[in-house]
């Protein structure tokens, strides 16, 4: 499968060595001052860039019918455009907040331990993301689908970095040093205490989720995301 890669930083990078040891060939290796010279030539590409450049980088994909496989974070308030132009170029699109296979099963947890333990209103439920100091999103995209996760199954109606209201459920965006990405969701009562989270030991897991995402995505059309690539849609309960 040739990949062209729109975001040549950390991930990028990642993805290139990952994508190459899979026997793909990398087309196209875009960063801020490069064209997209060579994006014509691809069979998927993988964006990891910018907040601010998502948007441009997505559709000049999708404007070739290229299926584009997106993990930037921070741009969601324009997702329902890239849908709109998936469809219209009769293509392809998956947006991952995060690739990782350890964060899509914390996600099928998330959402079965939302949904149990926010029937009982003696428990405060809370988020913390621990991220690197160069990110330039908070909080972090993961954080928001978690956050999206407890608000549709608990009393909690919008997340927000400084709550003001009851209902307001708090997100704690912490800035360490090289920490690759560490996720939190805490129910506490007076009296105990319950936690479920993820920790990433490096970058490989979003890496090789992105990859496996344009594998799944080279030969589809439509709006597809990790739950269709980890097959988590089906029932593993007898
Ligand atoms: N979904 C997931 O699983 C994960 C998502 N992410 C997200 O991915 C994004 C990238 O992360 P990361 O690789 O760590 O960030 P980096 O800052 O290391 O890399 C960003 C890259 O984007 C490039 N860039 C800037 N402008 C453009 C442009 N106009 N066109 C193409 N590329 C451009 C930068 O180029 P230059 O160097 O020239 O400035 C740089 O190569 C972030 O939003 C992050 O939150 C990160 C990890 C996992
Ligand atoms: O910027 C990062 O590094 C990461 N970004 C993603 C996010 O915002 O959730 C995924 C991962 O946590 C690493």
């Amino acid at each position: 499968m040739k990949i062209a890669l729109l975001g040549y930083g950390k991930m990028g990078k990642i993805i290139e060595v990952i994508a190459q040891s899979r026997g793909h060939e990398i087309v196209l290796r875009k960063n801020s001052s490069t064209s997209f010279s060579g994006l014509e030539t691809a069979d998927v590409a993988i964006e990891f860039s910018t907040p601010e450049t998502a948007v441009s980088n997505i559709s000049e994909a999708l404007m070739l019918g290229i299926p584009v496989v997106s993990g930037t974070t921070g741009w969601l308030a324009d997702y329902h455009k890239m849908e709109a132009l998936c469809k219209e170029k009769d293509t392809a699109f998956l947006y991952g907040s995060n690739f990782s296979l350890g964060v899509n099963l914390l996600f099928e947890i998330n959402q079965f331990a939302s949904k149990l333990i926010g029937r009982f209103p003696e428990y405060k439920i809370e988020l913390e993301e621990i991220h690197h100091t160069q990110k330039l999103d908070a909080p972090s995209g993961t954080a928001i689908s978690l956050a999206n996760q407890v608000i549709s199954n608990t009393r909690y109606d919008k997340w927000s970095l400084e709550p003001t209201q009851e209902t307001d459920l708090k997100i704690n965006a912490i800035r360490e040093d090289a920490v690759p990405g560490t996720h939190y969701v805490t129910f506490s009562s007076n009296i105990d205490q319950l936690q479920i989270s993820h920790i990433a030991f490096n970058r490989e897991g979003f890496a090789h989720g992105a990859v496996l995402a344009a594998e799944f995505l080279n030969d589809k059309k439509g709006i597809y995301t990790m739950k269709d690539v980890l097959r988590l849609n089906e029932n593993i309960f007898p």
